[in-house]
């Protein structure tokens, strides 16, 4: 990939795509091709394709993609199955009719069995049943998987799928229904600060409500108060967190570094489990991110764990050996990340 290379980052306003977008622009990277959801919908086969050949990309990172935490996905399962297989499917098919140099498929470590042997590891794929919450969300990212390798070994294409781990950092989610559980955390536990602390004007300017009484009935329905803050499932569930920037880093170094024939032995009959994990090979459980969560945001209430809530799966830790092998190693560690993305989140414009 050279400086001056055409690079298209499909979901460069999200999470993930902001990080890949400002790791390209520190490194000097210049020729970007971005749209928005509402410029272009990947859901949508002739606009991806008259996409694709007007504007030509020679590199694709594909970082676009219907995300949610357990509960979105468990509740708008159709949603979750058909936006995505639809988005894959158009971009990585356009970028082999257009002859895409290289592409990166972000995929997810729900791919593997909801009781999968511990630190997972890539050949773990396809092994057992799926967890059920998410299980709509995996199989469309298993077929991004298998679209990438078959691609790859029927038309000689170059497509690297990589599987990581829970993300946070800038940009992210804080919706309390639809995101994930450290963004969830971070603003249940602030809000409940500032309701400790009477700042009900800060309160209200961060739900966009119009009075405090409404603000106060909105909480409620999260199980949020001055002096509770409601966490859902009972808190044994073990996850690994990654810094959004450490995983943009990972894209741009693989994109950059490795092609798919560095992803599988070649001395195996069959090539398959191409795909890469991402992640730091570390874990906590979800109480005590909770309790390092209260402790950065200065939060003194108490923690309600909710058993109606699911749980999801109970561990999931990658195995990230492929990864370090191939020449990349995490760099933010979990207290230091929640500490940034804090700051973040209390900087933010609204
Ligand atoms: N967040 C996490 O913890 C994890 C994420 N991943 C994967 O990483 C990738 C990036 O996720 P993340 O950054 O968190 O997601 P975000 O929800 O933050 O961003 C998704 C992006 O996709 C775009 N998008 C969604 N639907 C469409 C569509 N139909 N047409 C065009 N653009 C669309 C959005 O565009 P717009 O901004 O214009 O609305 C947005 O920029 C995804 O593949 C996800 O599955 C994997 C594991 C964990
Ligand atoms: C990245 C990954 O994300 C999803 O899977 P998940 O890891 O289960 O996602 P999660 O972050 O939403 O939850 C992690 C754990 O945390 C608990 N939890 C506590 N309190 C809150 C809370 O307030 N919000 C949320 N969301 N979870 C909470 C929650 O009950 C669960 O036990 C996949 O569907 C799929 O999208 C995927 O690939």
């Amino acid at each position: 990939m050279q400086k001056d290379s055409k690079i298209y980052i499909a979901g460069h306003r999200g999470l993930v795509g902001s990080a890949i977008l400002k790791n390209l622009q520190e490194k000097g990277y210049s020729n970007f091709v971005t749209r928005t959801h509402k410029e272009l919908d990947l859901t949508d086969k002739n606009a991806v394709a008259d996409f694709f050949e007007e504007h030509k990309p020679e590199y694709v990172f594909l970082a676009a993609a219907k995300v949610g935490g357990i509960v979105a996905n468990n509740v708008y399962r159709a949603d979750f199955i058909y936006e995505n297989l639809m988005i894959q499917n158009n971009v990585i098919h356009q970028s082999y009719l257009n002859g895409v140099k290289k592409l990166l498929f972000l995929g997810s470590t729900c791919i593997y069995p909801k009781n999968c042997p511990q630190p997972m590891k890539e050949d773990y794929l396809l092994t057992d049943t799926l967890e059920y919450t998410n299980e709509p969300y995996a199989i469309a990212k298993i077929a991004g998987i298998k679209m990438c390798e078959s691609y790859n070994i029927q038309y000689d294409t170059n497509f690297i799928s990589v599987m990581p781990t829970n993300l946070y950092g800038p940009n992210d989610n804080f919706d309390l229904e639809k995101s994930h559980v450290l963004p969830a955390l971070i603003r249940k536990m602030h809000l409940a600060k500032l309701l400790s602390e009477s700042k009900s004007d800060e309160v209200i300017k961060d739900l966009g409500k119009n009075n405090i009484d409404e603000a106060n009935e909105y909480l409620k329905g999260f199980g949020v108060d001055a002096s509770s803050v409601e966490i859902w499932g009972s808190g044994k569930p073990m996850r690994e967190f990654l810094w959004s920037e450490d995983m943009a880093d990972a894209c741009v170094y693989i994109m950059k570094n490795r092609d798919f024939e560095d992803t599988y032995d070649k001395n195996a009959k069959e090539i398959r489990n191409t795909h890469i994990n991402i992640g730091t090979g570390k874990d906590i459980s979800i109480k005590d991110l909770a309790i390092l969560i209260k402790k950065i945001v200065g939060y003194s209430g108490n923690l309600v764990f909710n058993s109606d809530k699911p749980d999801g799966t109970m561990k999931k830790l990658t195995d990230v050996s492929k990864l370090n092998s191939l020449g990349w190693k995490h760099n933010v560690e979990l207290e230091k990340g929640i500490e940034k993305m804090y700051n973040w989140y209390i900087n933010r414009s609204h």
